[in-house]
This record gives C-alpha cells, sequence and structure tokens, in this order.
C-alpha cells in the first residue's frame, strides 16, 4: 500500500468552516480572499490581491494534484512555499519526517512541534509521519487531530506508510517507531527487529532525504538502532545521526537539584556517557550546580556513586511500574530540548548529551559505535564534541561498562550493518532504562 490519502472535506465542493478558519488564520490581514475548490481533488486554489506598499507574503498557487506530494485534507489547501520568489518574506518550509508517528510518544511531539516549540514561531514546518499497515488508521486519527488544531506554522501533513515516499527531502527524521520489547522475548531478538527496521529506514533516507537530513532515533535500543541506520545511510555523515540521551541528562538534572535543594536550571554540564540503558553513565565528576562541581555541593560522594547513578539508570522502569506504560511526554520534551540543542548556540561553558557516532572521539572510547558524549553547538545544526572534561577511575570504570555493552550489541547486529555475520554475547544485565 502506497502513501494514503484521505479527505472526506475537500472533495466537497464548498470549503469547510473549519478549513475556512484556518485559512483566515493564515492568510494575511486586509487583503480579499477568495477559495475556489478543484472538483474531484483535494486541492483548492485561493487568490489574493494585495494592497500597494504593503509587505510581501507568499502568493497563493495551487500544484498540479498529480505533481504535487501526497497531503492529508486540509493541508493539501497551502502556500507555495517553494516559489522562491513570492515567498521570499517568509522562511523556507522546513520538512520534519517522523515515525512511529501513531505511537505514544510521536502523540505529545508532534503537537509541540506544529506550535513552533522548536523553530519558533515564524517558521513553518511539513510534517510527514510515517505508520505501518498496523497502524494507518490510527495515523488517520492524528491527521485529523493536527487539522483541527488550527496551527498556523504547519504547512503540510502527509501521512504513509513507506519510508521511501515519506522520508522524501526531508531535513529532520525523528525516528520514533519500534517493536517494544515483550514478555519473555530475548534482547537479541528486539535487536534484531528493530534493527531490521531502522537498517530500512536508513537506506531509506540515504536513497531520499536531504543529504544534510539530521536525524534523531528514540527507538530502543537507540544506540544501537542508531549505529544501524547510520551504516545504511553511507550517503548522509555519520555526524547528522544521534540517538536520544537527553531524557536521561534531564532526569539526571532533575535528581542532583533535588539532593542540592536547588530548582533543576541550576545544574549545568551533564553528561551522560554511553548507552541509553541501564548501564548508562550519568557524570556527576563533571556537572555543576550552580556553577560549582557537584562533588563539592553535594558531600554525599556515596549516594552520586551508588542511589543517584541507579536512579537515572533506571528511572524509566520505575515510572513505568507507576504509569503502566513508558514515559512518553517527558521523552516528546527531551526531544525537543535536544533538537532546540542543535539549532541554538549552546550557552557558553555548558554543553549537552547526545548519542553520537564514536569515530575520531578524544576520550579514548572506542571507536564506530553510538555512544553518548558531551557535546557543543553553534546553532547550525552539527555539534562538536566536548574536550575539556575529566576523569576518574570510578568514571573510567563505569564508561568501560557501557562500552562493553555497546560493543556486545554491534557484534549481535553485524548481519544488518553489513559487516558479516552476527555473533550474539550480550552481557546478561543488560537492559533498557524500562526494563527492571
Ligand atoms: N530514547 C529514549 O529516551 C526513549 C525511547 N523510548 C522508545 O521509543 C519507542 C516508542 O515509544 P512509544 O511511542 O511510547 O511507543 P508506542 O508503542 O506508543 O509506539 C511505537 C510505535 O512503534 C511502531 N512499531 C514499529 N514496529 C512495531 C512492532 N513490530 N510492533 C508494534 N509497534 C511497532 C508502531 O507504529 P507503526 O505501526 O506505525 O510502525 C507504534 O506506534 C520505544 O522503542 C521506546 O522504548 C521510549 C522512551 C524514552
Ligand atoms: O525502555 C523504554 O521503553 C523506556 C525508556 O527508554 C526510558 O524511559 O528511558
Amino acid at each position: 500500500m502506497a502513501t494514503t490519502q484521505f479527505n472526506p472535506t475537500c472533495s466537497k465542493p464548498h470549503l469547510h468552516s473549519s478549513q475556512l478558519s484556518f485559512l483566515s488564520r493564515t492568510l494575511p490581514k486586509r487583503r480579499h480572499c477568495s477559495f475556489a475548490p478543484f472538483h474531484r481533488t483535494q486541492h483548492a486554489s485561493i487568490s489574493c490581491s494585495v494592497a500597494p506598499n504593503e509587505v510581501q507574503v507568499p502568493a497563493v498557487k495551487t500544484q498540479d494534484p498529480k505533481s504535487k506530494p501526497e497531503c492529508y485534507g486540509v493541508f493539501c489547501l497551502t502556500y507555495d512555499l517553494r516559489a522562491e520568489e513570492e515567498t521570499r518574506s517568509w522562511k523556507k518550509l522546513i520538512s520534519i519526517a517522523v515515525s512511529g508517528a501513531a505511537g505514544m510518544i510521536a502523540n505529545h511531539l508532534l503537537f509541540k512541534l506544529a506550535s513552533g516549540e522548536v523553530f519558533g514561531p515564524d517558521q513553518p514546518i511539513a510534517l510527514k509521519l510515517l505508520g505501518s499497515e498496523r497502524s494507518i488508521q490510527a495515523l488517520e486519527g492524528v491527521a485529523m487531530e493536527l487539522e483541527d488544531s488550527l496551527f498556523p506554522l504547519l504547512r503540510e501533513v502527509s501521512i504513509g506508510i513507506d519510508p521511501y515516499e515519506v522520508f522524501q527531502d526531508a531535513e529532520w527524521a525523528l525516528l520514533i517507531g519500534a517493536k517494544p520489547r515483550g514478555p519473555g522475548m530475548e534482547r537479541s531478538a528486539l535487536l534484531d527487529i528493530n534493527g531490521q527496521i531502522y537498517a530500512e529506514q536508513g537506506r531509506a533516507l540515504n536513497a531520499v532525504a536531504s543529504r544534510n537530513v539530521k536525524v534523531i532515533i528514540v527507538g530502543n535500543p537507540c544506540n544501537t538502532n542508531a549505529l544501524i541506520c547510520l551504516k545504511n545511510a553511507p550517503n548522509i555523515p555519520a555526524k547528522n545521526f544521534h540517538a536520544l540521551t537527553r531524557l536521561d541528562e534531564n532526569r539526571a538534572k532533575c535528581q542532583l537539584a533535588l539532593k542540592a535543594g536547588v530548582f533543576y536550571d541550576k545544574v549545568s554540564n551533564m553528561t551522560i556517557w554511553g548507552n541509553h540503558s541501564t548501564t548508562q553513565v550519568p557524570d556527576f565528576l563533571n556537572a555543576r550546580i550552580d556553577g560549582l562541581p557537584v562533588k563539592e555541593v553535594v558531600k554525599d560522594h556515596k549516594w552520586l556513586e551508588e542511589e543517584f547513578t541507579e536512579k537515572v539508570q533506571k528511572r524509566g522502569g520505575v515510572l513505568i511500574q507507576k504509569w503502566g506504560r513508558s514515559s512518553a511526554a517527558s521523552t516528546s520534551v527531551s526531544i525537543v530540548d535536544a533538537m532546540r540543542s542543535l539549532i541554538t548556540p549552546t550557552p557558553e561553558g555548558d554543553w549537552f548529551s547526545s548519542g553520537v557516532y564514536s569515530s575520531g572521539n578524544p576520550y579514548g572510547i572506542a571507536e564506530d559505535i553510538v555512544f553518548s558524549m558531551p557535546c557543543r553547538s553553534k546553532g547550525d545544526g552539527d555539534y562538536e564534541l566536548v574536550r575539556d572534561v575529566i576523569f576518574d577511575d570510578y568514571l573510567r570504570q563505569r564508561i568501560a561498562k557501557t562500552e562493553a555493552e555497546l560493543l556486545a550489541e554491534k557484534r549481535c547486529v553485524a548481519h544488518l550493518t553489513g559487516e558479516g555475520i552476527a555473533v550474539c554475547d550480550l552481557p546478561g544485565d543488560t537492559m533498557l532504562p524500562g526494563e527492571m
């Protein structure tokens, strides 16, 4: 099945009141506009007369329905933002692909993206939602809710089940979809099932996405899924792939703030090293509270080494026990944080954590895995690894353990990274944060 079209309203001869409302909010004031739906298609033409001396705004054009990418409902009625001359006073549309778009995390994230929380109030966006045969009805429901939200910045929505269509020209790919680990399922089986998904999505990104697409992998096990994805996308810089460890960073900041009795905005320089799993290392050696080293503020070093570390590592699992499902709202917040960290300059002296390709790292960590490390960005979508961090024996030992786990995961998916026959010798205690 190819990309799905569903539009009960656009095929009618008259525009629905919600569409008129959407358009009247998004069109500039003091212009006279008329709406003329095409027959038999989901596309309508809109023409405006512009008063002299007014700021240039985009003329609204419709494309030939046959040449227009698949669109959903009211989002078939869009400005032609790609017409350079006519849209010079607008920021260029940013195209964001999201997989697992009918899942719980996406259900929070999509509405944050559409409201401008990531890219700001003057940045139009297009959302390209990837689902599956299993989720296509739910995905239509998501698209309907996006329609009904009348987000002025949301200019295009398309839904589909073929990553080669959905990822076309994507500038951001937020890859959330993954099979959850079921009772009794071996971790090696999870690595394989989800690895297959990420291998295919890597190939699709390689084939059709923007050459500079930024990819954030959320679906677990996210570090190794990210490695598989980037290995299957050789034409996209490996540096563009991130495994989400920002939620872990946020969790660590919260726990340190609680212990120190300060609000969490006082905690900075928080690195999560390694895997998004229970071997991850929340680094209290380099983190700061109110500008001071954590160990100077929190004198109970045993608490830092044991309770704090384990609390962060297992936070996801504790939450699942309480909620009966895994973190979705806070994960979506952390995806927003991760994106914003790449598109805004990192505050002087601070850094953020992200699971990034390890080759060339200055810390002596094994090459060719995806490892969470401290990053800084100039706000151009790229990042650099932070050099001025310190290590002690405790930190080195903990890093070695999470590194060993990632190397074992890598051997387990060799068949998906083009590196031969998989050998699965995962450490017995390897667990996702959500597993207890
Ligand atoms: N890195 C991090 O910090 C965090 C990562 N996660 C991970 O994010 C992922 C998504 O979480 P969440 O949105 O809550 O999960 P949901 O179960 O709500 O959604 C996941 C989506 O994955 C897709 N999926 C792909 N393959 C399968 C499959 N074989 N069986 C079932 N569903 C499948 C489904 O969409 P479709 O059918 O459309 O493909 C589904 O909608 C999980 O892997 C979770 O472990 C969660 C929290 C934090
Ligand atoms: O294991 C999960 O699905 C949940 C998870 O990653 C987390 O809460 O950090």
